[in-house]
């Protein structure tokens, strides 16, 4: 990722091309946000940058369309990470760990033994291969990338699926509404789920499609219903840091900034599984209700 100081002008540090490619975008009336996603996409330029050069290329180039929003901070879910034990709802749960960037939480003692044998028996039935989402029409499709099966819960739709949902609520500040429900994933020896981000990327068409209900996925929690035997981890190779399954805890981050654009550093993956079975459940946490 190029990370140039944006103090001076940002436009003058881009290579030519790249201020062609401003002009001619402006110029057709292009939305300095999905211009900035490709040129962070495309170009790895840091967003800081993009948005700073496309602003100054409006100020000199196009002074009558309106400048860009500036972006502000967001409210983002959260966990209180100053002790080493919070209650969150109906249950203390204990905090592992805690890494400020990528923001990565690890908590322990989230789900009773109980209740996790309990969701992995009453989805069982309704597993099937775990699609990925399209680049070019947004449709969902099975990809060699993602090789678990998985069955998508819908939310609140069981007395055991309503109080997850209340106490992860509890735990990161952040209304069950505004997110989807829960998908409960299986992995048998060898399947995985390949470094990804789980941001929809607004430059391209397909995942734009799904920014509309709900938006972007600003937080992901993937809690552990089995421990595993070899392999299995999650891991965020641009911080080196894997996550071992213990059932019953969880491994929560935030996939965008404090501003709330697509953050790099939030790449992660499913490790193959080696030996035993992994079985999760995530949520994914949109900015908005969705509905
Ligand atoms: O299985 C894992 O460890 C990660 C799952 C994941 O990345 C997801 O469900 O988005
Ligand atoms: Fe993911």
């Amino acid at each position: 990722m190029q990370t140039l100081n944006t103090s001076a002008s940002a436009l003058a540090r881009l290579p030519q091309e790249w201020r062609h490619w401003i002009n001619e975008n402006l110029a057709r009336r292009c939305e300095p946000a999905v211009m900035a996603a490709v040129m962070v996409r495309d170009g790895h330029f840091d967003n800081r940058l993009a948005q700073a050069a496309i602003e100054e290329a409006r100020r000199a180039w196009f002074p009558q369309l309106p400048p860009a929003p500036s972006p502000e901070p967001r409210v983002l879910p959260r966990i209180d990470t100053s002790s080493n034990r919070v209650l969150a709802g109906d249950r203390q749960v204990g905090i592992v760990l805690s890494l400020a960037a990528p923001r990565v939480v690890v908590v322990s003692d989230l789900l009773s033994d109980e209740e996790c044998d309990e969701l992995i028996a009453y989805s069982y039935d309704r597993l099937e291969r775990s699609p990925v989402v399209a680049d070019s029409d947004g449709k969902t499709q099975v990809h060699a990338h993602r090789t678990s099966r998985g069955a998508m819960l819908q939310r609140a739709e069981s007395p055991l699926v309503a109080r997850i949902e209340a106490r992860l609520e509890a735990l990161t500040g952040w209304p069950a509404e505004r997110g989807e429900g829960l998908q409960v994933l299986r992995y048998e020896k060898g399947n995985e789920y390949r470094p990804h981000f789980d941001w929809f990327d607004p430059a391209l068409p397909g995942p734009r499609k799904h920014l509309e209900r709900g938006g972007q996925r600003v937080a992901t929690i993937v809690m552990y219903l089995s421990d595993v035997g070899q392999g299995g981890g999650t891991s965020f190779p641009k911080a080196g840091l894997q996550v071992q399954p213990k059932k019953g805890s969880a491994v929560f981050f935030l996939n965008v900034s404090e501003f709330g654009e697509p953050d790099q550093l939030s790449l992660h993956a499913g490790e193959p599984v080696e030996t035993g079975v992994k079985v999760v459940a995530t949520k994914w946490m949109r900015e908005r209700a969705y509905v």
